[in-house]
């Protein structure tokens, strides 16, 4: 059994001595994961998750999922992978009931669980209460509660539009048209969406609000809706920009796979760019939604080289790292890893789209600016991103704010900088238990 640090132990992160070269298996996708599990609740006939990823924000959705009545059995199986080969691991079997109350849901800091299952509560038969940690009191929600409200559900809050509320499910719900301002998250679109062929009269969400961040995860939603049977409108099936129609209708029981998590693969990308080295991440899907396949793009850009095979993605370093210049709205969950690659370049960097990262975790920006600039460095908040000018950085503290990117992006720089040291690298459970095992093991490789 993996023995992690203590929450508020401090973790000498590792300087590498030389180049990396090594085979990461990353665990699979949050966000795949998380909406595998609330469709196979909703479905008429059970189904199967195979490698699931088993971390804090998972078992959250799957306890909430339990908690409401739905089966969820936890076995070993054998699947193929993406590449083919035969492999062995968890699955998990999903027997969907009618839901019901009382339950008591604790989301964590989970934004999917937070937003994905007050939809799922508004058809259960009673209340369910949510609550969580207190960043959750923090992070917006007022989109799911108002759109709730429209489609005929009834809420108890503290009229904050936040966490902790009681959803107190009817069984079933209306549905139809609703208009919402997805602009602090695009999470208030997917939860209406997964829920929706479930509603009597379907769904139909117009977003109203002057930007929508994070639209691979909204893809992803309407992707793994069409896979379990929904009939799906959107802006690129040729309807209105900004509408998302969802017909009522029964979803199917599905046996998936799920994907490696190309977000939580990030640091490990990160690390051949550092040191020059080579990373391969068996099973990168050759087609996927996940925001972390731009990081062949961007990581390219910044001075890396990449080739996917059928096997998966190796990434080589090329012992230099140039500053960047991007736009990361669609992928904001990179930013903290990019931004921890542009202070070690050799050039500025200038990373945009992304003011809605003030409301994640913790506030992103404020943080990363912070923490790079206590190791010496000089990076400078904009009304919606970061200018990093990178400087000789030295080793001290890098506080992690219960922040799983934060503690990923503190690894990285302590590839290159000696003395870091992370304060509670545990946080990274929340999406990567095994990752202080995964880094020292890929830096043993090398
Ligand atoms: O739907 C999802 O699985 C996610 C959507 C994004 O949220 P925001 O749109 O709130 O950034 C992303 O940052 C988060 O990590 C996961
Ligand atoms: C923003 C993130 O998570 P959440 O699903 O809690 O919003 C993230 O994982 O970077």
């Amino acid at each position: 059994m993996t023995v992690h640090p203590a929450p508020t132990a401090l973790w000498p992160a590792p300087h590498a001595s030389g180049a990396v070269d090594a085979t990461v298996h990353v665990p699979g996708s949050k966000s795949v994961t998380n909406r595998a599990l609330v469709l196979a609740a909703l479905a008429s006939e059970p189904g199967w998750l195979r490698r699931p990823l088993r971390s804090r924000d998972t078992l959250l959705m799957a306890g909430a999922l339990r908690a409401m009545g739905v089966g969820i059995e936890e076995t070993v199986s054998s699947a193929s992978s993406v590449s083919g080969e035969r492999v062995t691991g968890e699955a998990w079997r999903v027997l969907p009931t009618d839901l019901h109350g009382p339950a008591t849901v604790d989301v964590g800091n989970a934004g999917t669980v937070m937003r994905f299952l007050p939809p799922v509560a508004a058809l259960a038969d009673g209340p369910i209460r949510f609550d969580g940690d207190p960043r959750s009191y923090e992070r917006p929600l007022n989109g799911v509660i108002d759109a709730l409200r429209v489609l005929g559900a009834r809420i108890d809050d503290d009229g904050r539009g936040t966490l902790p509320l009681t959803v107190h499910g009817a069984g079933a719900l209306d549905g139809g048209p609703v208009e919402i301002d997805a602009s602090s998250s695009s999470q208030f679109v997917s939860a209406l969406l997964l829920s929706g062929p479930r509603f009597n009269q379907g769904v139909e969400v117009r977003h109203i609000g002057s930007t929508l961040p994070s639209m691979p995860h909204i893809r992803m939603t309407v992707d793994m809706l069409r896979a379990v049977g929904a009939q799906v409108d959107t802006p690129e099936s040729g309807g209105e920009p900004n509408v998302w129609r969802v017909t009522p209708g029964a979803l199917l029981g599905r046996d998936l796979t799920i994907e490696p998590d190309l977000s939580n693969a990030q640091p490990f990308l990160a690390a051949a760019l550092v040191t020059g080295g080579k990373v391969l991440i068996p099973d990168w899907p050759a087609r996927t939604t996940q925001p972390g396949d731009r990081l062949r793009e961007i990581f390219t850009e910044m001075g890396g080289s990449c080739e996917l095979t059928d096997y998966g993605l190796e990434f080589t370093g090329s012992g230099a790292i140039h500053g960047i210049d991007v736009d990361l709205g669609d992928v904001g969950e990179l930013t903290p890893g990019i931004a921890a690659v542009a202070a070690l370049a050799d050039s500025p960097s200038t990373l945009r789209g992304v003011a809605h990262l003030r409301l994640h975790e913790t506030d992103r920006l404020a943080a990363l600016t912070k923490e790079i600039n206590e190791l010496g460095g000089d990076v400078t908040e904009t009304a919606d991103g970061l200018h990093i000018r990178p400087r000789a950085l030295h080793g001290g503290v890098f506080h992690t704010y219960e922040d799983h990117r934060m503690a990923t992006a503190g690894a990285i720089i302590g590839l290159a900088v000696e003395g870091v040291r992370i304060e509670n690298v545990a946080t990274t459970a929340k999406t990567l238990p095994d990752f202080p095992d995964l880094w020292t093991g890929m830096l043993g490789a090398a």
